[in-house]
């Protein structure tokens, strides 16, 4: 048996979780172009400070990778994300009643917070390996759903989420040599020189990710707020909110 490669390990541990997200109401939402727009504000909204969370994440890789090639990769990726990522949020707010200017800078909502820290976190101490993994998975998941959502050829040009659908499959991302594989191909080499306590730990970031990637269309599909929250405990009714 050919022995896998560390990332085809994270990709393998991660599918039940995989599986679950292409499970989730909302997705299902979207290939039965029944996504409440609600949801849909509520995703763009969110998603827009998970994305400059992203950000931070890109600046942190170059600043801790140690040669040029590493950095100039990671830069053009951060230059990359900062010039697409508006447009794809303009495209899906076109969908929505919202303007673009009420999309922009929401507050931060529990599970938004909880996995911008998870992404986050390793900024402080981490490794160059303990960083990009965790961020990796959410580009990794992101294509995943955009084959399986383009697999079943029900989101058609006019579905409130297509232009999502067609941003995941950018070549740029998703392709052989895109961006996900190149990262994929880092964390390979950087796991080459970590000891398997080290990588089991990284394993379960990867893996956390995708669950935390679960909660993100959860939450989206419940508009889950902090006074949601806050609510919930204070006149706990028994109902299960998380
Ligand atoms: C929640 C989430 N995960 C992953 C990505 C991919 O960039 C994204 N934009 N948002």
């Amino acid at each position: 048996m050919k022995t896998l490669s560390f990332s085809q390990e994270l990709i393998q541990a991660a599918q039940p979780y995989l599986k679950a997200n292409m499970a989730h109401p909302f997705i299902q939402a979207v290939i039965n172009d029944r996504l409440d727009s609600k949801a849909l504000n509520y995703y763009i909204q969110q998603d827009l400070r998970y994305a400059d969370a992203e950000t931070v994440v890109q600046a942190n890789l170059v600043a801790k990778s140690t040669t040029i090639e590493d950095q100039r990769m990671f830069a053009d990726q951060l230059s990359t994300h900062l010039g697409t990522v508006n447009e794809l949020f303009k495209s899906l707010t076109e969908n929505t009643s919202d303007s673009w200017t009420d999309q922009r800078y929401q507050p931060i909502q529990p599970v938004t917070f909880i996995y911008r820290s998870h992404i986050l976190s390793p900024i402080a101490q981490g490794s160059l390996l303990d960083l990009l993994t965790p961020f990796e998975a959410g580009n990794w998941l992101y294509i995943e759903l955009g084959k399986y959502l383009a697999d079943t050829k029900k989101v058609k040009p006019d579905n409130a989420f297509y232009s999502w659908v067609k941003a995941v499959q950018d070549p740029h991302l998703a392709g052989q040599d895109g961006i996900s594989n190149r990262f994929l191909k880092v964390i390979d080499r950087e796991a080459a020189n970590a000891s398997p306590e080290h990588l089991e730990q990284v394993k379960q970031q990867f893996v956390r990710s995708i669950l935390l990637e679960w909660y993100f269309w959860d939450a989206a599909y419940k508009q889950l707020t902090w006074d949601n929250w806050g609510h919930h405990v204070l006149n706990s009714d028994g109902g299960d909110l998380l």
